[in-house]
């Protein structure tokens, strides 16, 4: 959840901080159904509540059936009734305890008894005159029971029973009488208390109890979320949220991140398993945030519904619904036909074809109205299948992939819903698991949203944002890919949304804000994406430092950055587990040989089982530039400032004078074909003079000419002997399994495989098992900003083909 706003245990006095802007918590059944479970709960309480938010319960799991169950027996008058009874108070004297000291539980058992007492009145004398009383206790045990466990571990709570403010004027349609509930809740409340409310049930306006229907403890939420106009109502229940299908029946169905109102809505209208029709009707004219979550496993984030953009409003999802009628006739057509449809609610209708569908138990009063028109009925039995998705009728393409999914079903109809958010495909026959499977795929791809992250936003980083648009239109594997977030050192831009990707870097400088590191994870955490891909091209240690955190998350890094790669063999370690534990990829190719592919050739040898002995090579782009460049007409610091210029050097060149970019690169390589090694194990030779070493940037660029005499010596020298010199990177290992590693300046026979290169390229020598007398050569282009940014495009195309094909893993009742 977005939050953490936990509520100590509070004294009424301590209790000032209490926020104003209620929340509701409805906890379902199954999230209360045992002692374990209860504690889960307050748990969550304890971490997501405040004092004044409102918590709403259904009956301990099982505990609403089992009163069904009682109500029947006493109906048949059959001989179990006494058992069943008994069955029933002892779960929840059990429960009762398990949860509470001792004192607290005499109390409430002697509740219990008397409750038993009456029930057993009710049922014995007048069942159905008390059918709603009867089944009124499973949600009053369950909040008694909760509000007594929080005022002993968490904080003050109270118990209200929800017939003591909320009246329904009219049972059949549950209409609210909004005035008079509201004025009484107010009454009700506390200060400095924590309201448990009963769902599920109500009185009406003959103050008798009745309910909200079957799954009614949802809507009794939205309900009280509407009367104190709270912010938000987070459902949490036994699944992690609402998926693109039913996930039971769809393996490759997605989690729904987000969903806008109009579209849950349809979804709960159209048999969606965890919505419900009525839930989201309170909720229409204000902004309540309503959320899914899992009571069994609160940190995976659910699925929120609300008004959101653009992105949210792309999601597809496919819902059906079996066990309907199709009612055929004349009085169904014209404006006849759209009063049927009103009258009865109907799943769908065509006042043009003259038909309705309707669900089974509406086929007498259909029948009856029609009697009153004097029209024939035909009533074939029906299901419809539907794809869901804001504003879908509209949509050409989804129409058009709709009809061609169905194209191997008998479909008697498609139809448009009136509020535009689902397109329905009339079945007389029943939707089969296999055929909502294949609609599924087809409307969906089985795609997944990606959120993209850029930081740094220096020379690699807006070129690799430049060629995104491009990218993003071209790639098939990018489809569903959104820049989400850019960060530099100091701010950051991010939007849920999707930021506009031809004007990334504009909108950054109009609307980024400064940023620390718990607020950038924070946001990180609570991304709404199937996946999230951090992009890092900055030249940062601090942010290599992060990834611990981001594989935590899940979150996939792809490094320009040669800091982590190259970090301690234990963090090195650390990262590769942590990433592996959390199945998050981590892809760095650009590290090396910018966009050569070096990384990937040296995984493949490894894959097929090569052993690779040496690699050496030019792996500096900068270095190679500037010493194929130097014969001495220019000074060598003249050609340090051009290739800083051209953006190939590092942000500091020193970093590649002294070696440590060549000594870092060689180290990424050699841990790559699966050696262990660290930085110290690389002999390294430092061509920066020691004064020069600890000056600010600025200044060692000014003081660079102090470079020039050096240089000019190694050449002259090297000159004389027909040769020239180059930054050479040598690993390699004996057959004893020795390793030798070292990076520095060679003089070379002008006739080398090293010595003639175009500058700036990169050559890499590995000789293998596979490559011992003609060893493997790369070569190419080794830094600048088109071959990184592309390289690191290439990367984030790999990334995203292996994240599609990925399935997506639903929880259930918290089972792993
Ligand atoms: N220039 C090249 O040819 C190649 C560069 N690389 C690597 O790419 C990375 C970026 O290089 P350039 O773009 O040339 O550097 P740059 O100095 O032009 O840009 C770096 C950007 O990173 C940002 N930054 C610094 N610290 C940050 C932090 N803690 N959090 C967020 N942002 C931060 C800076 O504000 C700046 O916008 C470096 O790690 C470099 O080694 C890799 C291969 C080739
Ligand atoms: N400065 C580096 C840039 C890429 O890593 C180089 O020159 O290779």
């Amino acid at each position: 959840m977005k939050q953490s706003n936990a509520a100590e245990k509070l004294t009424a006095d301590q209790n000032q901080l209490a926020k104003h802007a209620i929340q509701v918590h409805k906890f379902g059944g199954s999230s209360l159904a045992s002692a374990q479970c209860i504690v889960r709960v307050v748990d969550i309480i304890r971490q997501h509540c405040q004092l004044n938010d409102i918590v709403v319960v259904s009956a301990n799991g099982g505990t609403t059936d089992a009163l069904f169950a009682l109500y029947h027996q006493a109906i048949l008058q059959t001989e179990t009734l006494e058992i069943s009874l008994h069955d029933i108070k002892s779960m929840q004297a059990q429960l009762i305890s398990e949860l509470l000291s001792s004192s607290n539980e005499k109390r409430l058992l002697t509740q219990l008894d008397a409750d038993c007492a009456q029930l057993k009145k009710w049922l014995e004398n007048s069942p159905q005159q008390h059918q709603a009383d009867i089944l009124a206790f499973g949600e009053l045990w369950s909040a008694r029971l909760l509000s007594e466990v929080l005022s002993e571990k968490v904080c003050p709570s109270f118990m209200v029973d929800s017939r003591d403010f909320l009246v329904i004027d009219n049972d059949k349609a549950c209409q609210v009488n909004t005035q008079v509930s509201k004025t009484q809740l107010y009454q009700l409340k506390q200060r400095h208390k924590l309201a448990v409310i009963t769902g599920y049930i109500a009185k009406n306006s003959q103050n008798e109890t009745c309910t909200l229907g079957r799954n009614g403890s949802d809507y009794s939420a939205t309900i009280m979320a509407s009367l104190v106009g709270a912010l938000n109502v987070t459902l949490w229940t036994d699944v992690d949220g609402i998926y693109s299908a039913d996930p039971r029946v769809v393996p490759s169905a997605r989690k729904l991140h987000r969903l806008p109102n109009g579209v849950a809505k349809e979804l709960g209208r159209l048999g969606n398993p965890v919505l419900h029709a009525k839930t989201l009707q309170p909720l229409t004219d204000h902004s309540t945030h309503l959320h899914v979550a899992s009571s069994f496993d609160p940190s995976i984030s659910g699925t929120e519904i609300g008004k959101f953009g653009q992105i949210a409003k792309q999601e597809l999802s496919v819902t059906f619904l079996n066990d309907l009628l199709l009612a055929q006739s004349d009085s169904f057509t014209g404006n006849l036909g759209e009063q049927a449809q009103q009258e009865f609610s109907a799943v769908c209708g065509d006042d043009k074809a003259g038909f309705i569908v309707i669900h089974q138990e509406q086929q007498k009063a259909v029948s009856q109205w029609l009697a009153s028109h004097d029209t024939e009925v035909k009533f074939t039995p029906a299901s419809i299948l539907a794809t869901v998705g804001h504003k879908v009728i509209h949509h050409g393409d989804v129409q058009a992939r709709f009809k061609r999914s169905l194209r191997h079903s008998k479909t008697f109809a498609r139809v448009n819903s009136p509020n535009e958010h689902s397109i329905m495909a009339v079945l007389t026959q029943a939707c089969t698991t296999e055929l909502l499977n294949n609609v599924h795929h087809d409307m969906t791809k089985d795609a997944r949203h990606i959120g993209l992250v850029v930081a740094g936003l220096g020379n690699i980083g807006e070129r690799f944002l430049e060629m995104l648009p491009a990218q993003l239109s071209r790639v098939p594997a990018l489809e569903n890919v959104h820049l989400v977030g850019l960060v530099s050192s100091k701010k950051a831009l991010f939007n849920n949304d999707g930021i506009e990707v031809n004007q990334a870097l504009s909108l950054y400088q109009k609307d980024a804000q400064p940023i620390d590191k718990s607020e950038l994870m924070s946001w990180l955490a609570n991304h709404p994406y199937d996946e999230l891909v951090v992009v890092d091209v900055t030249p940062s240690e601090q942010f290599s430092l992060l990834y611990e955190d981001f594989f935590k998350q899940g979150i996939h890094v792809i490094g320009a950055n040669k800091w982590a790669a190259s970090s301690s063999t234990d963090n090195y370690k650390s990262l590769l587990a942590s990433a592996a534990k959390s199945k998050s990829l981590w892809f760095g190719n650009t590290t090396v040989g910018a966009g050569l592919p070096i990384n990937y050739a040296i995984n493949d040898l490894l894959n097929s089982g090569d052993n690779i002995t040496e690699i050496s090579g030019i792996f500096s782009g900068t270095l190679s530039w500037i010493f194929e460049t130097y014969d001495g007409t220019l000074p060598f610091s003249k050609l340090m400032l051009d290739a800083l210029s051209q953006g190939i050097t590092e942000p500091d060149p020193r970093e590649d004078l002294s070696g440590r970019d060549v000594q870092r690169k060689l180290l990424i390589l050699a841990r790559a074909a699966g050696f262990e090694l660290s930085l110290a194990d690389i002999k390294c030779q430092n061509l920066v003079p020691d004064a020069l070493q600890t000056l600010s940037i600025p200044d060692f660029l000014a003081a660079a000419d102090q470079l020039d005499s050096f240089f000019s010596e190694q050449l002259n020298q090297a000159k004389e002997q027909q040769c020239c010199i180059r930054y050479i990177a040598r690993f390699s290992v004996s057959e004893s399994g020795k390793l030798t590693a070292k990076v520095g300046l060679e003089v070379l026979s002008n006739n080398d495989a090293f010595a003639n290169l175009t500058p700036c390229d990169n050559i890499f020598q590995i000789k293998s098992g596979w490559y011992q007398e003609n060893p493997l050569i790369i070569r190419g282009p080794g830094a600048g900003r088109d071959v990184t940014a592309s390289g690191i495009h290439s990367d984030l195309v790999n990334i995203c083909q292996r994240l599609n094909t990925r399935q997506s893993q639903v929880k259930l009742k918290g089972i792993d």
